[in-house]
């Protein structure tokens, strides 16, 4: 399933946070938001994943999800948001719970993601056990669970030290090249998006307008720590973000 955003504008009030939004998220593919500090990266994930309406504008879900699919559009946080007294495989049974997924079925779908994410030692443990990185993984295979047509992450490593993003990045790259998904990848950190987007959307400040959509051919499985082209790409995209990100944050303090 695709999705398309066209010409999406939003205020709150007489406050505009948006402007004329145009954008194409292909299936199988992993879509980069960066921009500055307010420029409306978030917002225009709720609308995405349909928790608002925008003022001006549509998100339209170009054909059918996959086969399977319980919630066509989730979300992953930073925060994990896993329950604490439910061990991992209690937190992702959870979700197939609310789908009256019990048994057999859910125990093969447990099984599955929890392979997938490297997880199926850890299937007993409760969040408090587990490191920043590992929590993270138990909340993507919670998302995985539910065969997601997108999955809507909002800066999901910024929680995280640098090397645990580093890993968890190996570990994204890993799982979508095994078996590719579709995301919607909000993040302020430009090596995120070198390393993971397919296609990486710049935005101004706000209102967020799109400057400019960089499209990233170098397969992910291929683009390494360190990569020359990957360091050109980032330099590029922080030559365009950096004047904006100056005035957003000048902006935030003559408030
Ligand atoms: N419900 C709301 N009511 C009023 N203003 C809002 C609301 N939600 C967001 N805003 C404002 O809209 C602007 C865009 O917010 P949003 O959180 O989408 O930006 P962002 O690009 O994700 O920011 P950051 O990078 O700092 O997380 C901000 O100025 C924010 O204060």
């Amino acid at each position: 399933m695709d999705i398309r955003l066209e010409n999406i504008s939003h205020s709150y009030d007489d406050f505009e946070v948006m402007r004329d939004i145009t954008l194409d998220i292909p299936d199988g593919r992993i879509v980069c938001i960066v921009g500055p500090s307010g420029c409306g990266k978030s917002t225009l994930l709720r609308f995405i994943g349909g928790l608002e309406r925008p003022s001006q504008g549509r998100v339209v879900q170009v054909g059918n999800p996959p086969e399977g699919c319980l919630n066509p559009l989730t979300y992953i946080f930073q925060d994990f948001a896993l329950l604490p007294w439910r061990s991992v495989e209690g937190n992702i049974s959870l979700v197939l719970e609310d789908h009256g997924i019990k048994g057999a079925r859910a125990r093969a779908i447990i099984d599955d993601v929890l392979a997938r994410t490297k997880l199926s030692d850890f299937a007993k443990a409760l969040p408090k056990q587990l490191s920043g990185g590992m929590k993270q993984r138990v909340a993507i295979a919670r998302a995985l669970a539910v065969k997601p047509a997108v999955m809507l992450m909002d800066e999901p490593l910024s929680a995280l030290d640098s090397q645990t993003r580093e890993l968890l990045m190996d570990d994204l790259v890993s799982l979508w090249t095994r078996q590719p998904f579709t995301a919607v990848y909000v993040t302020h950190n430009l090596a995120e998006a070198v390393r993971l987007g397919h296609r990486i959307v710049v935005l101004s400040r706000r209102p967020g307008q799109i400057r400019e959509i960089v499209e990233l051919d170098t397969p992910l499985g291929e683009r390494e720590y360190g990569d020359p082209e990957l360091e050109r790409q980032q330099k590029h995209l922080w030559q365009l973000m950096r004047d904006e990100a100056r005035a957003a944050d000048a902006e935030l303090i003559n408030v």
